[in-house]
């Protein structure tokens, strides 16, 4: 479960990013954040990861409080959640084998389970042949799915995935749309900030449109309606 009660974000410079935003996401929801560029989307989703402070408000993910937590316990938090990155975040001098598998070995897994798991989720990408490989070596659609393929793998309660589909062609992002549908159907919650609209009106899923920091409508959309 996440939520948010009157979350404002005023950034050191004086902008205003959210403005008293109030947002309630139920456990196995999926919901797509939408607005313009400069909306406060990706300062949503860093507020929702403790990677950015609220200035004023409340933020709870899953069982914790985000205000009341303490620095050291913030790593443990974040690896409650897969997190997909805009710009990947890829580690460049280990393969995508060693990215994926290094979410796991962080946790404490076992060398025999990180064998067996890792060129599962990987398989599932697409992209069983590029184990080996390093990111500089892979097309920008591929590093995408690494990074998915990270964010999945240690079965996370909540995805959140800032333009999982930014930098892919059309069908690619079909198929990473129908990756993030396939895992919400296993019970996990996926919050997906996106920038195309063609999904999001094809797509029968909430959507919580954002603009100058404010949320401007919150509403299912679907071409069945
Ligand atoms: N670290 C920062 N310091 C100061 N201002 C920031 C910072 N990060 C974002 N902003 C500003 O806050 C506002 C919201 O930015 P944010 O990145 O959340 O928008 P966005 O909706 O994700 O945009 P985009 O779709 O282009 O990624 C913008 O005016 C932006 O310039």
């Amino acid at each position: 479960m996440v939520e948010l009660r009157n979350v404002t974000k005023k950034y050191d410079n004086g902008t205003l990013a959210l403005d008293g935003v109030n947002l309630k996401i139920e456990e196995g929801e999926f919901v797509f954040i939408v607005g313009p560029s400069g909306a406060g989307k990706s300062t949503l989703l860093k507020l929702l990861m403790k990677e950015e402070e609220p200035t004023d408000g409340i933020i709870r993910v899953n069982k914790y409080n985000l205000n009341r937590m303490k620095r050291r316990q913030v790593p443990y938090f974040r690896r409650t959640m897969g997190i997909v990155f805009q710009d990947f975040r890829l580690i460049s001098d280990m393969t995508v084998f060693e990215n994926v598998a290094f979410a796991m070995r962080v946790i404490g897994c076992s060398k025999k389970s990180i064998n067996r798991r890792v060129p599962y989720v990987l398989k599932l990408m697409g992209l069983e042949h590029k184990m080996q490989n390093y990111p500089n070596e892979l097309a920008g659609g591929e590093q995408q799915r690494v990074a998915l393929a990270r964010a999945l793998v240690n079965n996370p309660s909540l995805i959140i995935a800032d333009e999982p589909t930014g930098n892919v062609d059309p069908r690619m992002s079909w198929d990473i749309m129908d990756l993030l549908s396939e895992i919400n159907k296993r019970k996990t919650t996926v919050l997906v900030v996106t920038h195309e609209k063609s999904l999001v009106d094809r797509l029968r899923k909430r959507v919580v449109s954002i603009e100058h920091g404010k949320i401007v409508s919150d509403r299912m959309e679907g071409m069945y309606r």
